[in-house]
């Protein structure tokens, strides 16, 4: 059996209703997105991207079209595939009252992996962070409170990431070394990485850029 990880949307429709207005987001979109591969999403503001993110990643369904999740060559419920998926946020979402490596060893401890707090201090000090494992996310600049939610994501080996604007909360300087280290993390894990993003420099960074435009994913790259 071929070993082969992916998420598929066929001929996938999203639409909202609110009250007596339908918000229709896109039609027919087609995507495959390999475990071995960055993708990125790029498109004005309100076209989707979340949306789309959201579908992805099997938190939502769509109104029309299917979700495939395949892992190892079989397929499994958006349930089963979402226990091996993270998530990077604009507003990082770090535990105000834990400090870093508390933040960094949580999801290791909520699963019961052994050493949690050992594994944790080996990514902060893969992300230079060693000398404040016991400062809180209020004693961080936020390109260091984004560095740890991306080693939080990380951390528990998922197949793949979804990054919401992981950069639209931080300078340039800033965003180009978070975009540097979480290309760089998922290269080295093998992980796969779907960026949704304003910011075309880490748009044209991924293996495969798309627009969604005009209710449709346009290849740019
Ligand atoms: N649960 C929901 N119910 C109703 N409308 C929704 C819901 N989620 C999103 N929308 C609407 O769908 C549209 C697309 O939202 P989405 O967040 O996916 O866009 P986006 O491209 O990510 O935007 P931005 O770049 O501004 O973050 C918006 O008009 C939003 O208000």
């Amino acid at each position: 059996m071929t070993e082969q990880t992916c998420i598929e949307l066929q001929a996938v429709s999203h639409s909202f209703e609110c009250g007596a207005e339908k918000i229709h987001l896109f039609d027919d979109v087609s995507l495959k997105l390999h475990r071995d591969c960055v993708t990125s999403i790029v498109g004005s503001s309100g076209a989707g991207k979340s949306s789309l993110l959201s579908l992805a990643a099997g938190l939502e369904s769509p109104t029309s079209g299917d979700v495939i999740f395949t892992k190892e060559g079989v397929s499994v419920t958006p349930e089963e595939y979402r226990k091996h998926i993270g998530f990077i946020f604009q507003q990082f979402h770090l535990l105000p009252e834990m400090d870093a490596l508390s933040n960094l060893a949580l999801p290791l401890r909520l699963k019961g992996v052994s050493q949690a707090d050992e594994k944790a201090a080996d990514w902060l000090a893969n992300i230079g962070l060693q000398d404040r494992a016991h400062h809180k996310p209020s004693q961080l600049s936020g390109g260091e409170q984004q560095r740890i939610a991306i080693a939080r994501a990380f951390i528990s080996e998922p197949d793949y990431i979804f990054a919401d604007e992981p950069t639209g909360n931080l300078d340039v300087r800033t965003g180009a070394m978070i975009s540097d280290l979480m290309l760089d993390c998922a290269q080295e894990t093998g992980c796969g990485l779907i960026i949704v993003t304003h910011s075309r420099v880490l748009a044209e960074k991924a293996t495969h850029c798309f627009e969604l435009v005009n209710r449709g994913l346009e290849v740019l790259s």
